[in-house]
């Protein structure tokens, strides 16, 4: 086995392939551009954030559901503008054996035209409402940009909530409250910092009315990402496909016809297999993954030392004693450690085995330690050492995972604080966004402002020739409108003016370059 062969900042890509390759998460395959095969180590972390988020839907009364992944070529075009700039990406079944399809089918993209027209037949009256299904399940896009391994791949896994409500006021309160769900899947279980946001009109779902987001950022590029989105598609959805109920608050009609119809108020929100990548690019480090305690199918490896030829075979067997007993011990107080008896291995091959593939805490058992009773903990995300007392091992053990998860946050959410620049004057814009950072800019919210702002700040249009051979950096695109808005300066309205034209500034907007 070899470990990573490049520096995480000197080839991120390579690297990026490697540590995933390396550590057993992903394969390539090769039949099919774009696709990828999930193994174990990376489905498990897929796993753990099913289970937070499945329980945590159920919760909110959300119910789990399956629907056909094929959706008739008259059903997915319902809606123009909901697929008209998405329609180069909708992967086609046109034949089953020798035969052509009278029909195409299209494999699901995602599932509002697969389950709205559902909706109306279910959905009679208010009493129905809310109505709120959830789908664990794989989508096709067929995407042209340059894949990569759970960042952009053709088909991947998500989960997509399809939700209808009586009035408006109750789906922005859902939307909100997936946002923060999305949020605590990537604070608290990836260790990942996000910034929560409303999208420009621009970057929004085309289909609705108001798209709500969480964006990360990869400190290596200096790229944003979108880590999750939660829309609002207000009545776009309903009208389309007339999910009507009776006005419950109108005088019933004489002749019980015509009585007011109301369209419902509709969310869908989707988090996806993406957040695997996006873990891996933060945290992974030059000698493999780093994995946050919390997704780990393994916490701790607890690892036999100083079993020389020297030390008889009693010696060797009460310390491969001990290991299994403090793996059973750490087991029954749920925390999922395992041991590496391999004796066709050293300890130094084994601490790189474990390392490259991210286990957060390693454990050393030697024949001292039986002695003095400790075992020595190595952290993986900072390599510190400590002995701990085998006294109240899994007491201190639990802590120390704890702290680690916690540490891995805490380092990850100062880097993206430090990297988000407010940004006052024009020429301050490109190099911020040079120097790996993202801007928050006061801006007027026109389109055909941030069209320009993303023709501006793409490099080719700088004076400077690229110091690299590689292409003219893209420009930067409006990531989100962040809900916290910086205080400092404030916005005054009618006075601040846009970072990019002479219109007024709304409000501040997080730019960056991103994936
Ligand atoms: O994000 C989500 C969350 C989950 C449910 N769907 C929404 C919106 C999906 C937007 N979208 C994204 N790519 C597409 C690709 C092809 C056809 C249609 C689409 C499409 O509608």
């Amino acid at each position: 086995q070899i470990g990573i062969e490049v520096r995480k900042d000197a080839d991120f890509s390579t690297w990026y392939t490697q540590v995933l390759k390396r550590s057993e998460m992903l394969e390539y395959y090769e039949e099919v551009s774009g696709c990828y095969i999930i193994r174990p180590l990376a489905y498990n972390i897929w796993q753990e954030i099913q289970n937070f988020l499945d329980a945590s839907i159920k919760e909110m009364g959300v119910e789990n559901t399956y629907f056909p992944m094929f959706v008739s070529q008259r059903q997915l075009e319902r809606e123009k503008d909901h697929v008209e700039g998405f329609a180069p990406e909708v992967a086609w079944v046109t034949k089953a054996g020798s035969s052509e399809m009278e029909n195409p089918i299209a494999i699901r993209p995602t599932s509002e035209t697969v389950m709205y027209p559902y909706f109306a037949k279910w959905i009679r009256t208010h009493r129905d409402l809310p109505l709120k299904v959830n789908q664990w399940c794989n989508v096709v896009r067929w995407e042209f940009k340059k894949p990569q391994p759970f960042i952009r791949t053709r088909e991947f896994l998500w989960q997509e909530g399809h939700t209808a409500h009586f009035t408006q006021e109750e789906a922005d309160i859902e939307v909100r409250d997936i946002l923060e769900l999305y949020r605590k899947v990537y604070e608290d279980l990836l260790a990942v910092p996000v910034i929560k946001g409303v999208k420009s009109e621009k970057e929004k779902f085309a289909g609705g009315l108001y798209t709500t987001t969480i964006e990360g950022f990869i400190p290596t590029t200096g790229r944003g990402i979108q880590a999750a989105t939660s829309h609002c598609l207000g009545q776009n959805f309903s009208k389309m496909f007339d999910i009507l109920i009776e006005d419950p608050n109108a005088p019933a009609g004489s002749d019980g016809k015509n009585a007011k119809k109301l369209y419902v108020w509709q969310n869908s929100w989707g988090l996806t297999t993406r957040s695997i990548g996006v873990m891996v690019m933060i945290h992974g480090d030059d000698k493999g993954l780093v994995l946050p305690p919390q997704v780990a199918q393994i916490q701790v490896i607890v690892i036999p030392c100083g079993l020389t030829v020297k030390i008889s075979e009693e010696k060797k067997r009460s310390v491969e004693k001990k290991v299994n007993e403090v793996v059973e011990e750490l087991k029954s107080a749920g925390i999922r450690a395992k041991s590496d008896l391999r004796d066709t291995y050293t300890p130094g091959y084994k601490f790189n085995h474990w390392e490259l593939r991210g286990v957060p805490l390693r454990l050393e058992i030697g024949p001292r330690d039986l002695t003095n009773q400790q075992v020595l903990s190595s952290r993986r995300d900072t390599s510190a050492k400590e002995p701990i007392p085998l006294a109240d091992l899994t007491t201190h053990v639990s802590a120390i995972l704890k702290t680690i998860q916690k540490d891995m946050f805490e380092k990850a959410k100062k880097i993206y604080d430090d990297h988000r620049k407010i940004v006052l004057k024009w020429e301050d814009f490109v190099p911020s966004l040079d120097d790996k950072n993202l801007v928050l800019v006061p801006w007027c919210e026109q389109e055909k402002c941030e069209d320009a702002i993303k023709e501006r700040s793409s490099r080719s249009n700088v004076e400077q020739e690229p110091e690299d051979d590689k292409a003219p950096s893209m420009g930067a695109k409006s990531l989100c409108i962040p809900f916290e808005q910086p205080q400092n300066p404030p916005i005054l309205e009618g006075e601040t003016t846009c970072i990019a034209c002479d219109a007024f500034a709304k409000r501040y907007a997080l730019f960056g370059r991103s994936y």
